[in-house]
């Protein structure tokens, strides 16, 4: 059995879901089927996701949400007419934004309930979509395919009773469509991963029904080693370790979420990316152990949007505790952090810029101030991190020679270095403005 995930832009119009029932219907084998809300259908549009958090936000501001709800239902009457289907789901749509609105949920709640209204009525579509074409087919809400979460708005995380529900899909004789990116709580509310979620219910659902393949269809031919959005025609990677994706998808290889991987690595269930606009590629394959190439990097990722929290103090190393204090004000800020890179006498913390805005910088560094008594404490904002993976990197030499030239040939100054924390991967910061010079000379060193 494989369980098949259909992204945003495989699900944008009805041409593109008359693509996905004909992948559907070429392999028995497909019986869970994953699907996204609709995304772009060109670089100009909008996703359905950002139209319904539009209405959410309109709502929780006492503003008008009637603009954001005519494109929400635009982009589906445009898909149910052409592919011939009744329009009972721009009815349920309307139906579901009164109802939350209505609900004694917080606001958090109603956006994450709202939020979801665009892999619910994608599912209900393609489930329709398929039956006119005679394929036995079946909405499944996750509520009922026992999807339970934590709950955290907009940040759900899996709990495992879910995995022993969801294999009860096994026993069902009819292809099963369930809408991606959400789960419900225990006490039965709606949470929603976070963005990008819909990857992580596709591979919940695998490892739920132990499926023998998890195929992740996407608008790409494959993962390529580098976002092509800043290398024009990259090279393919394909095959890579859980672990060499999850470090490249968590570093910004936004074509698969960080957080998808690890119930296909738990429950060992190899993940293919594809293309639903060419599904006789071969794609990308990720399983867990694989032939090392000739090339010990197989891929550089970066991403944007980084801050460092600097703090020093002479004779930090003989302060028992310190880095221990200084994490828990974080901590205890409700602040999450990514790195924290040390020498004797200091430390910086690097965080997601948004996990720190101003306010909340300026108490964070009163309360270090007060309760560390540091000699230096700032922050330094706008930055950027490169990521060059592979898992033949640690025992390879001159890596890190040939990375530190490349940043040199392209003029960009290292603010950051960590190499040996992971075994899979070298970690780089740097200024924002300098990461598409430094991605393209990296590649050039790597890769050309
Ligand atoms: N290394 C990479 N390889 C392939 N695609 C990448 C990579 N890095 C970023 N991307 C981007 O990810 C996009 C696919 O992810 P996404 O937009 O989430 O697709 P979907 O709509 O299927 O969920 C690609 O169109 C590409 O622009
Ligand atoms: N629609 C949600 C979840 C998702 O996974 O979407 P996509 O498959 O388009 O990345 C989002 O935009 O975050």
């Amino acid at each position: 059995m494989k369980v098949a995930k259909f992204g945003g832009s495989s699900v944008a119009s009805a041409e593109q879901l008359r693509k996905v029932a004909n992948i559907i219907m070429e392999d028995p084998e497909r019986r869970a089927i994953v699907v996204s809300a609709p995304g772009k259908r060109n670089k100009e549009d909008i996703k359905v996701t950002d139209l319904l958090i539009e209405i959410g936000e309109a709502y929780c501001s006492g503003e008008s949400y009637d603009e954001p709800l005519a494109q929400v239902l635009a982009r589906f009457r445009d898909i149910t007419s052409e592919l011939g289907l009744t329009d009972q789901v721009l009815a349920e749509i309307k139906q579901d934004v009164e109802k939350t609105i209505a609900s004694d949920y917080s606001d958090a709640f109603k956006i994450d309930a709202i939020k979801a209204i665009g892999e619910d009525s994608s599912a209900k579509v393609l489930s329709e979509y398929l039956k006119t074409l005679g394929v036995e087919a079946t909405y499944l809400n996750p509520k009922d395919a026992g999807i339970i979460v934590s709950d955290q708005p907009g940040n759900a995380q899996l709990l495992e009773e879910s995995f022993e529900h969801l294999l009860k899909i096994r026993d069902r004789n009819e292809i099963v469509v369930i809408p991606g990116f959400f789960g419900y709580s225990k006490e039965g509310k709606l949470v929603t991963f976070s963005r990008g979620g819909s990857d992580i219910t596709g591979s919940i659902v695998a490892a739920g029904v132990q499926a023998d393949l998890y195929e992740n269809f996407t608008d790409v031919d494959s993962v390529y080693c580098v976002n092509p959005n800043i290398v024009e025609n990259p090279k393919e990677i394909t095959s890579l370790t859980y672990k060499e994706m999850r470090e490249l998808s968590y570093a910004g290889f936004s074509v698969f979420h960080d957080e998808a991987l690890i119930p296909a690595f738990k429950a060992s269930i190899p993940v293919c990316i594809k293309n639903t606009n060419n599904p006789n590629g071969l794609g990308t394959i990720i399983v867990s152990q694989k032939e090392t190439g000739e090339n010990p990097v197989v891929g550089i990722a970066s991403d944007t949007g980084f801050l460092s929290l600097y703090v020093s103090k002479y004779l930090m190393n003989r302060e028992l505790g310190f880095g221990r204090k200084l994490l828990h004000i974080l901590e205890d800020e409700g602040i999450s952090f990514e790195h924290t890179p040390s020498g004797i006498d200091d430390m910086s913390v690097i965080i997601r810029e948004s996990q720190l805005p101003k306010d909340k910088e300026a108490r964070v560094i009163e309360r270090i101030k007060n309760e560390l008594d540091p000699d230096t404490v700032y922050t330094e904002r706008g930055l950027a991190l490169i990521m060059i993976v592979g898992e033949g990197m640690n025992s390879t030499v001159g890596i890190a020679e040939k990375a530190t030239s490349a940043f040199s040939k392209a003029n960009v100054n290292l603010e950051m270095m960590n190499q040996g924390s992971s075994e899979v991967s070298m970690m780089f910061g740097i200024k924002a403005a300098g990461v598409d010079a430094a991605v393209k000379a990296l590649y050039h060193v790597f890769f050309e």
